[in-house]
């Protein structure tokens, strides 16, 4: 199935500041995952499953390598084609810029919102009724269908997804509150006091007709009278406007991936049962052959991608491809970048080894993480 009249708008674009050492050489979306891809995968994977017919890729910090990664793996896939928004003519025609040079820089955005102004041209080019809005932080598994149709029946102008989470994170995130019906009464983003379990899962379908012309109200207030955001801005106006906004629960595994300590603790979810992906499932651009879930070990990059020498202990942890644990060494619930190596006699639990430091001590925790390497 293709969901016809639909293009995506995929948020690449925020640095990543709360991802530590992780983001120090690369943009946020580039983050290797779950021992066979990038964080961005994830969305790209759902859209390409779900027959999104074209993603247009909002970026803004290190494109080159970001546009190549989504070219290289995603472009054409199940017929989804990507489309790197005012740099697409610009790479088709000449190619990526070779090492050293920079894509054009574009003005400075404030928020999500900003995005969509900033790609309004590719956003909204003609043939698209609705806008799907996806992040590349997001770690699921969703096929968008089924959403889509019931924005469709509901005949609604925006439909959120939302999931029930427990009351003492919702201020983290932005809150829903909605009817009997799923009508959204009310989007309160971080609130210091949450009055509901439901929170917005940032990924949403708008008809983008209705998009357009609220993002263009928004503009016309000048560039203090609002923060440039979909949800402290787009959708709060909408509801205020008396604009139809749907909620559509997700039911399944769904987690934002915005701080280094959210990254190693859902990695390790993905070892816990139910486990939220089947190695199968995991989309793979990291290496060749797909990871395995090995019992006690964890999840470990795919046929000798990732080397667990004789002797050395590696138990309830992710090891990405070109990791080495050398034999003596211990690593327990820990996440091991590509390339990174665990030198004999040390012991890493519940950390994080990144790829240029050789980790010749014994480390627990994520606290000092950026001082550790040593490459
Ligand atoms: N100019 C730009 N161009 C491209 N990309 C950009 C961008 N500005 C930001 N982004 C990206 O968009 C995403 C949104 O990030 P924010 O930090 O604004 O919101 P947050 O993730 O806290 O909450 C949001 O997501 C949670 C769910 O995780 C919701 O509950 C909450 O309502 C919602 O605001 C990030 O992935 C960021 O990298």
């Amino acid at each position: 199935m293709t969901l016809d009249g639909v293009r995506a708008a995929l948020l690449a674009g925020g640095l990543g500041q709360r991802m530590g050492p992780l983001t120090a050489d690369t943009c946020k979306p580039m983050v290797p995952y779950a021992a066979s891809c990038r964080l961005v995968d994830f969305s790209l994977a759902n859209a390409a499953a779900s027959g999104v017919p074209e993603v247009v890729l909002m970026s803004l910090h290190r494109e080159t390598e970001l546009a190549g990664h989504v070219l290289r793996h995603w472009d054409g896939r199940t017929g989804t084609r990507m489309h790197l928004g005012a740099h697409d003519r610009l790479v088709r025609e000449h190619g990526l810029p070779g090492p050293g040079e920079l894509l054009p820089a574009r003005p400075p955005e404030r928020g999500t919102a900003d995005a969509l102004l900033a790609n309004a041209p590719y956003v909204f080019a003609p043939g698209a009724r609705d806008v799907l809005v996806l992040h590349a932080d997001h770690v699921y598994r969703i096929d968008y269908g089924p959403m889509l149709e019931a924005h469709r029946r509901s005949g609604a102008d925006c439909t959120i997804g939302v999931q029930a989470i427990e009351r003492k994170w919702v201020r983290l995130f932005g809150m829903v509150e909605t009817d009997a019906h799923l009508r959204v009464l009310s989007l309160v983003e971080k609130p210091r006091e949450p009055t509901s379990d439901l929170v917005f899962t940032a990924f949403c379908l708008f008809r983008a007709d209705i998009l357009r012309e609220v993002l263009a109200d928004l503009a016309a207030t000048g560039p203090d009278g609002w923060q440039h955001d979909i949800s402290r801005d787009v959708l709060p106006a909408m509801i205020r406007g008396g604009r139809d906004v749907r909620a559509h629960p997700v039911e399944s595994y769904w987690a934002d991936i915005g701080t280094v300590e959210r990254y190693h603790d859902q990695q390790l979810r993905l070892l816990a049962e139910p486990r939220p992906f089947a190695a199968e499932d995991l989309p793979c651009t990291l290496a060749a052959a797909r990871p395995r879930f090995a019992p006690g070990t964890g999840l470990v990059g795919g046929d000798g991608t990732a080397v667990v020498e004789e002797g050395a202990t590696v138990s309830d942890s992710v090891l990405h491809p070109g990791a080495r644990v050398r034999a003596g060494a211990a690593v327990v619930r820990s996440v091991v970048l590509p390339g990174a190596v665990v030198e004999s006699g040390t012991r890493a639990v519940d950390t994080l080894v990144l790829a240029d430091e050789r980790l010749g001590h014994d480390r627990t925790g994520l606290a000092g993480l950026d001082t550790v390497r040593s490459g």
